[in-house]
């Protein structure tokens, strides 16, 4: 059997809404939402991945809080594997430097609004509840 590979997904958390970032290639994924982040290179731990992945992505400066329980199948050999993540204060605002032609703050509202990858939708279905939730 061969080992999965982590792929690390921020869940990019700012007043309550969720940074969804629109890939713009290979091909097969180009057009579809996802969670930024990437591959875990070997030795690294996956909350380094993390903010290396923000910083050459999206030009953050960003850290991983939580861990969201559970671990979603990518193409194999990867798996998804999320972490709550905040901005520090100072960073940049988010840019879509690499991999990614358009980002979008979501409210709880508006989540299911754009085309996710569908593997990701357990992974935002997890998030989901730490978004502010509607006014009532
Ligand atoms: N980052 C990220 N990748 C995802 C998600 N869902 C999903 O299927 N993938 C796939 C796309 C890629 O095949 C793989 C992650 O690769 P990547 O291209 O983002 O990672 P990377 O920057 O480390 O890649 P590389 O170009 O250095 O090989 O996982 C997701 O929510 N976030």
């Amino acid at each position: 059997m061969t080992e999965s590979i982590v792929v690390v997904g921020a869940a990019l958390l700012d007043e309550g809404r969720l940074l969804a970032a629109r890939r713009s290639a290979p091909a097969d994924l180009a057009g579809r939402w996802e969670l930024p982040g990437g591959k875990v290179e070997p030795g690294e731990a996956p909350e380094a991945a993390l903010v290396r992945e923000l910083r050459e992505e999206l030009g953050v400066e960003a850290e991983p809080l939580e861990r969201v329980p559970g671990q979603w199948p990518l193409r194999s050999p990867y798996v998804l594997r999320v972490w709550l993540t905040r901005l520090l204060p100072g960073s940049p605002v988010p840019e879509p430097l690499e991999d990614h032609d358009e980002l979008r703050w979501l409210t709880h509202a508006d989540l299911w609004d754009v085309d996710w990858l569908p593997q990701d939708v357990p992974a935002v279905r997890a998030v989901e509840e730490h978004l502010r939730a509607p006014m009532k």
